[in-house]
């Protein structure tokens, strides 16, 4: 087992031939060239290239600091983002946390409860999340790059106000803590009227690019987990990117492979994972990719499955159905925990034969075997091996995908660092909602519904 993040395409081997990687790695090459010359479309959105060797300390420390007080002085931390600015919190609290970190005894956690909200404009949601802080005290970390997004906007503006009643406009302007640009939007300015602590997201970093800066450090160290490792690992990661021959590089591969594949007609990618606490991982992988590759009616549409619960539901149609998808699967190697099926006198259930076996190795072996049969059923099968579910490791996996992104956005032929497609609903919600300067459109709309 290699101790790194690594990408294995083997089980492709009845799909490309070699000629189809020689010809794709030249490609790979040029594009990686091409990002990295900085000469290339979107390229001032490029600073998240050296993020994990160049990042601003003195924020770093002051994250840590504001984690280490969320941690003394509050039950529960509300994270409110949507997009980029919750999808990777989220994904590494999942990877790195206990699966049921919220509800699990206090003596088996010192660290704070922590929700997301803000991702919806659930009214429900809002109240239950209200329902769950109760009478406890709790701090806000309200992300928002543009600092306009109504989501989050509207989330914090319900929240703030219940946290200014519990505590006094004083104090509870210490219980909140903005991650935004430093100097444009509505949240900047209210973070600075107000004196809210303030984090930044560099100018030269989208969103969906933004996990390694405070976007996701804050509320991931607020979880106790060891920031410092996970820009240790996407250091590790961004170096191989960066330095290593196409052979011994992994990202440039995984780009290389799935534009084979997209030009044999496999439209649509799969990430499966056999451990719940990666499915967020994928739902950041889906808006990396989704919002980087999905552009001028181009793209690979990325989908995600947790196995094998899905397995029982979606295996039918991967199995089966349309053959458009390959399958990337994100094996995790050593789940850190370890159960063994025991031998009962009477095997009334018919398990005695897995009696001494571990869970995972069942787990495993319902990989395996998936891997075979989607194999056999026209779904190429890749995969990205995970020694194990720490900060290092995610911090290259991290970087492995944001690189990748990059370069194959650009073997794509699209710009991968806008999102001009999420603007349209954004218009029509505002042209519906009364917002000032939208009133043109607000009647045709209406006479459309
Ligand atoms: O951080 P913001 O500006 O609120 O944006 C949130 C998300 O909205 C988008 O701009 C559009 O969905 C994403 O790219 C971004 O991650």
């Amino acid at each position: 087992m290699a101790n790194r993040v690594t990408f294995d395409y083997s089980k492709t081997a009845g799909y490309i031939s070699e000629g189809e990687i020689t010809s794709m790695k030249r490609i790979t090459e040029d594009a990686k060239k091409l990002l990295l010359s900085r000469e290339g479309e979107g390229n001032d959105f490029l600073g998240w290239i050296d993020l994990p060797v160049d990042y601003d300390k003195e924020e770093f420390e002051r994250i840590q600091k504001a984690a280490a007080k969320i941690q003394s002085d509050s039950d529960v931390l509300i994270v409110i983002g949507i997009g980029g600015s919750y999808l990777g919190a989220r994904a590494a609290n999942e990877f790195l946390g206990h699966n049921f970190y919220n509800i699990i005894p206090k003596s088996m956690r010192k660290t704070p409860e922590i929700y997301y909200c803000g991702n919806n404009l659930s009214s429900a949601y809002i109240k239950g999340l209200m329902d769950v802080i109760g009478d406890r005290d709790f701090s806000i970390n309200m992300i928002s790059k543009s600092g306009t997004t109504t989501e989050p906007a509207v989330a914090f503006r319900v929240f703030k106000k219940i946290l200014e009643e519990k505590y006094g406009k004083e104090e509870a302007a210490k219980r909140i803590y903005c991650t935004t640009d430093k100097a444009r939007g509505a949240l900047k300015s209210l973070a600075t009227e107000e004196g809210y602590e303030s984090f930044v997201v560099p100018d030269d970093v989208g969103g969906r690019f933004s996990v390694l800066t405070a976007v996701g450090l804050l509320p991931i160290a607020v979880s106790g987990a060891d920031i410092e490792q996970l820009m240790a690992g996407a250091a590790s990661m961004r170096k191989i990117c960066l330095e290593n021959a196409f052979e011994e590089n992994d990202a440039l591969q995984y780009a290389a492979v799935r534009n084979i594949l997209l030009r044999k007609g496999k439209s649509i990618e799969i990430t499966a994972s056999y451990e719940p606490s990666v499915q967020y991982i994928g739902e950041w992988w889906k808006q990396l990719y989704g919002e980087s590759e999905g552009k001028d009616l181009k793209g690979i549409f990325p989908a995600s499955v947790t196995l094998t619960a899905d397995l029982h539901s979606m295996g039918q149609f991967i199995q089966d159905g349309s053959r458009l998808m390959f399958e990337t699967v994100l094996s995790v190697e050593d789940p850190g925990a370890e159960i063994i099926i025991e031998k009962e006198d009477i095997d009334l259930d018919g398990l005695n034969y897995l009696a001494g076996k571990s869970v995972d190795f069942i787990n495993k072996s319902a990989m395996n075997g998936t891997i075979l049969a989607h194999t056999d059923g026209q779904v190429p099968n890749l995969m990205v091996k995970i020694p194990a579910q720490n900060e290092f490791y995610l911090g290259e996996l991290f970087y492995f995908y944001e690189f990748a992104c990059g370069v194959s956005g650009y073997i794509l032929g699209v710009n991968p660092f806008n999102q001009p497609g999420v603007e349209s609903y954004k218009k029509n919600m505002f042209a519906l909602l009364g917002k000032p300067g939208y009133e043109d459109m607000t009647e045709a709309l209406l006479k459309r519904l």
